[in-house]
């Protein structure tokens, strides 16, 4: 079974779908999360619990499901993401009364939950699948690793599982064969007809279209599925459960795969090397916290309370321009440094002016904070077209960690010593950290993310 399916439900852009005769599934923030991942308004008692406003709500929802119906809906989505956090019992009971007093509006209707982001605790799992009115359950069987065997122990007879083993949150080529197999195990306990393949979560945490990447190689291209290749392998797995295996399809898949597990490019042995050498004291500083702050005070003598700032300056048009005429080589490596180096001087002059004490040279050479510093590291691809959602209409493209991180060379020293050579303060250096860089990247899925830090 394949759906066409929208992230939220607003009626003006479902119902013309339904009235054309496509299969739309609405999908609405379930009304428990949507209490759930609320912020009460300023002012109010901090002991308010957002879930007494479920009486409240539940009209609510009764009046959208009721519009729904009558425009012609046959199914229905409620994303409950919350259900994955560890929940007591009482916000347990708030799912169980909510779907119980929905039971009757729901009447007639297909009724999916989705949960997604991480596994349910068996508690969480037995509330979802004892839910009133709820003809089927979506779940995240990627990031939720132990969550297969919830359903190999006990689901409910009839009902709808809809499976997401497709990555909605990575850009990396599913592995068909293993997930064929996944799907045949539990097609084995829900019966046939009754599983759904789906992706794990939506597509939105995703890059768009493969096919707009015009930079990046054809074997790293074949290892990597955005949210239009996403849903080919849905619509793949589905067909293949089916009887309808396409054989080529899935050989490339394999091909890709096993092209992936054994390149050279994925695998550094230096790296490995100096990884496997790291011992406990590595991760520890040679010296305490007095130790370094007294040395730190000898060196710059700074004040009680030192000014300084985070980092960046604001990035003007005329920046932006340089840094796009150099990356499209219409301008030389020597007049882009000379400007980059006005822009600092004038942030150092401004800083020198203001009094501040401890300066920046105001990264007027870098893109993005992940991005640019992903550039000059190996093991990082980068697209040109990647985009996801960071926030509201604010966007980012994380790069690519596909293989294990080195650095060929020096990566800021030429831009901080510059700025250093301007003033007599002391400059910072400017890296983006670590951890940063890889929750902000996507990130390799073969190796745990400890191991990649
Ligand atoms: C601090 N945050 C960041 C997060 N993740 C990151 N990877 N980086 C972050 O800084 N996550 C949490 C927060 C989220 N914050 C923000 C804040 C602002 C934005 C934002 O404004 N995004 C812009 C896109 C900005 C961008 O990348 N611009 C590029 C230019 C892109 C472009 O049009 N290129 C030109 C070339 C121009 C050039 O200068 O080279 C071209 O192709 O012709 C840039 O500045 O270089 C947006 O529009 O949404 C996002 C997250
Ligand atoms: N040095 C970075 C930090 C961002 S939080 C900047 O100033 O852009």
């Amino acid at each position: 079974m394949f759906f066409l399916s929208y992230y939220e439900t607003w009626m003006l852009t479902v119902c013309p779908h339904m009235q054309l005769g496509v299969d739309t599934v609405p999908v609405l923030i379930g009304p428990v999360s949507y209490l759930l991942l609320s912020k009460p308004a300023k002012g109010v008692e901090k002991t308010f619990s957002l879930l007494s406003l479920l009486p409240k709500v539940i009209p609510i929802y009764k009046e959208v499901i009721s519009e729904l119906k009558a425009a012609g809906a046959s199914w229905i989505q409620f994303d409950e993401p919350t259900l994955v956090l560890d929940l007591d019992s009482q916000q347990l009971q708030a799912f169980t009364a909510a779907y119980a007093d929905l039971e009757s509006t729901l009447s007639g209707l297909n009724v999916l939950i989705e949960t997604y982001f991480a596994d349910l605790t068996p508690e969480a799992y037995k509330t979802l699948i004892g839910l009133k009115g709820v003809t089927a359950y979506g779940l995240d069987l990627v990031r939720g690793t132990q969550t297969t065997d919830l359903v190999k122990k006990d689901f409910p007879k009839g009902k709808y599982l809809f499976a997401g083993v497709v990555d909605g949150r990575n850009i990396w080529a599913n592995d068909l064969a293993s997930s064929l197999s996944t799907l045949q195990a539990l097609e084995a306990v829900v019966g046939k007809d009754k599983l759904v393949v789906s992706t794990s979560c939506s597509l939105l945490h995703t890059a768009v279209d493969l096919v707009n990447e015009t930079k990046l190689d054809d074997e790293i291209k074949s290892w990597l599925a955005f949210a239009a290749q996403k849903v080919v392998e849905v619509n793949a797995l589905a067909k293949a459960l089916a009887g309808q295996k396409d054989e080529a399809f899935f050989s490339s898949n394999a091909a890709a795969q096993a092209s992936r597990k054994s390149s050279p490019r994925v695998t550094n042995a230096a790296v490995q090397k100096a990884a496997d050498a790291l011992k406990g004291s590595d991760h520890r500083r040679a010296t305490n916290v007095s130790a370094r702050l007294d040395a730190q005070q000898k060196k710059l003598n700074l004040p009680i309370l030192p000014t300084t700032t985070i980092g960046s300056f604001p990035q003007t048009v005329e920046l932006r321009r340089v840094r796009r005429e150099f990356k499209a080589n219409k301008i030389s490596e020597d007049d882009y440094v000379k400007a980059i180096k006005e822009e600092i001087k004038k942030v150092v002059n401004l800083q020198e002016e203001l009094d501040i004490d401890v300066l920046v040279h105001g990264e007027p050479e870098r893109n993005d904070m992940v991005e640019y510093f992903g550039e000059q590291l190996s093991g990082f691809a980068f697209t040109v077209n990647g985009w996801v959602q960071s926030y509201g209409s604010r966007c980012v493209k994380p790069p690519i960690i596909y293989g294990d991180v080195s650095r060929p060379k020096a990566m800021t020293v030429f831009w901080s010593s510059t700025a250093q050579s301007m003033t007599k303060r002391p400059m910072k250096g400017m890296l983006t950290g670590p951890v940063t860089i890889l929750n902000w990247s996507f990130v390799r899925n073969d190796q745990p993310s400890m191991i990649i830090v």
